[in-house]
């Protein structure tokens, strides 16, 4: 996240850490939703790679175990039929995976809103490093209008994607997956999958991070969450 301000601890509980396996050690890649006990919400762009994966529940600090974390082994993969590797703007980038146990949270996604936070362990400057500390920074929604009008992102963006920020506030490399939340009717929703944003700077003038709207997607994800 660039800009902003370092999160609570466990303030986003449902945010989690996206690890691979590297030799004996595991390292952070994405960030994800946990949107049932036994189902997490990331990028399909996080998990098109095969590569032995773990999902942290309850972190704050990646570098260091503060007592809350839940480490959890991932059994299964599901991403969406329609992702494109070589097509980023074709949207899509949505992934389910499977927990191979249950963890215990709820919380909810719902439709459009404009009070809402990016959370993450991502670069804090383009060309950063990533945070050890989960970062939090407010990003109003940019309407699909703006946001796709020329000299902003154009017809790169699609009504199942959600803009939010635009200003010196944004996603950056590391942040994908994670949650966009937002707060509608003093709870809190997670509206956005962080999937991407500009690739000649992280918080580049009138190119808002871009969302894969979690709500394009629920009939998918419930067809699968409902199977197993
Ligand atoms: C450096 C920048 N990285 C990103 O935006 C990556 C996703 C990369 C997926 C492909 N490896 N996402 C992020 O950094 C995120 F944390 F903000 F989500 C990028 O590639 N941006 C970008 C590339 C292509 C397009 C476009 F669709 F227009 F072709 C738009 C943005």
């Amino acid at each position: 996240v660039v800009g902003g301000e370092v999160a609570k601890p466990n303030s986003w509980p449902w945010q989690i850490s996206l690890q691979y396996r590297s030799g004996s050690s595991y390292y952070h890649t994405c960030g994800g939703t946990l949107i049932r006990a036994g189902w997490v919400m990331t990028a399909a762009h996080c998990v098109d790679t095969a590569r032995t994966w773990r999902v942290v529940l309850g972190d704050h600090d990646i570098y260091n175990q503060e007592g809350s974390e839940q480490f959890m082994s991932v059994s299964n993969v599901y991403i969406h039929p329609n992702w494109d590797a070589n097509r980023l703007s074709a949207g899509n980038d949505i992934a389910l995976l499977r927990l191979s146990s249950e963890a215990t949270l709820n919380n909810k996604v719902l439709p459009h809103n404009n009070n809402c936070y990016i959370s993450g362990w991502g670069r804090t400057q383009t060309g950063g490093q990533l945070s050890a500390q989960l970062k939090q920074a407010y990003l109003p929604v940019v309407d699909h209008n703006t946001c796709s009008s020329s000299g902003w992102w154009g017809s790169t963006v699609k009504t199942n994607m959600v803009c939010a920020g635009g200003g010196n506030e944004s996603g950056c490399q590391g942040d994908s997956g994670g949650p966009l939340n937002c707060s509608v009717g003093g709870r809190w929703v997670v509206h956005g999958v962080t999937s991407f944003v500009s690739s000649s700077g992280c918080n580049a003038y009138r190119r808002p991070t871009v969302f894969t709207r979690a709500s394009a997607f629920i009939s998918w994800m419930n067809s699968l969450v409902a199977k197993f």
